[in-house]
């Protein structure tokens, strides 16, 4: 199977140009390429596929063989692999998944793709689009600041689904939390019923915020372009921020933008590609 390692800001996927390309098991697939010792080393799998309703469709798998419904940095990545590789010649594309059809206008430099704008669609912040349970008659309520009891203490967290489910909690220590601890714990909570992508964020000011991420399916990332957009949503709906947010993540910063008389969200960013390949499945 021919691949192309690429990345956004330190999350990196293997994409597979299925114009070319058939991926029998993609589940099973991403989780064997994924493997940092016995495979490629990713964090997931992320295929490039015809569509009848967009441009192209992105399918997105973590590294534990679940399938995410959408993919920030993944998408942008799709935007620009598409390009350099001569699958279009626009740049403005179409992007079918499963949380949606997403724009991106591509923003090329010397013939390749250097980085991109998306357009992110609406912020789900009803419970039962997240999803998140919560008491018996609140299922339509937003999800605010609202307490959960994790490992014994007691978070407040605001909830938004970017088309896949996320969870943001304010720390005021977010470069020295027990990730690795905290984060399994949330992803795995029973109020969660498709279990949860959890941001940690520190607001910096009221344009900047710091953010680390436990991704449902792959752990902590370096960067997570959805839980970016989603840490961006739950500050501005705090009143932490304005509609204009730089999001600092590991991998680096993400310039996310909610324009709440559309209620659209807008997040750009770059993409990167790292070389081709070829593997054995
Ligand atoms: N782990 C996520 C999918 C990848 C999201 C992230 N890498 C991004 O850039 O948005 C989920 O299961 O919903």
């Amino acid at each position: 199977m021919k691949f192309t390692k690429m990345h956004g800001l330190g999350n990196d996927y293997v994409y597979v140009n299925c114009f070319k390309e058939t991926v029998e098991n993609p589940s099973e697939v991403a989780k064997y390429v994924s493997d940092r010792h016995t495979g490629i080393g990713s964090d997931g799998l992320i295929m490039i596929c015809p569509s009848s309703q967009a441009d192209f469709e992105m399918q997105m798998y973590n590294a534990d063989g679940s399938r995410g419904e959408m993919c920030g940095n993944g998408i942008r990545c799709v935007g620009k692999y598409v390009y350099d590789y001569g699958l279009t010649d626009q740049t403005s594309i179409s992007v079918e998944t499963l949380g949606g059809i997403k724009y991106l206008d591509l923003n090329v430099v010397e013939g390749k793709v250097a980085s991109v704008k998306v357009n992110m669609g609406h912020p789900g912040l009803k419970a039962c689009e997240i999803p998140i349970i919560m008491d018996e008659g609140r299922e339509q309520d937003p999800v605010i600041l609202s307490p959960i009891e994790v490992r014994g203490q007691t978070y407040q967290m605001t909830g938004v689904s970017m088309g896949n489910p996320h969870t943001v909690v304010y720390l005021e220590n977010v470069q020295g939390m027990a990730i690795e601890e905290i984060g399994p714990a949330f992803e795995q909570h029973e109020r969660f019923p498709n279990r949860i992508n959890t941001e940690f964020a520190r607001v910096l000011d009221r344009r900047t915020v710091e953010m680390r991420v436990w991704e449902r399916g792959s752990g902590e990332t370096m960067a997570c372009g959805t839980g970016a957009c989603a840490v961006a949503v739950a500050s501005i709906l705090n009143n932490y921020t304005e509609n204009q947010v730089t999001v600092r993540l590991l991998g680096g910063d993400l310039e996310i933008e909610w324009d709440r008389e559309a209620d659209i969200v807008y997040m750009t960013g770059p993409a990167t590609t790292v070389f081709d390949g070829e593997i054995e499945i």
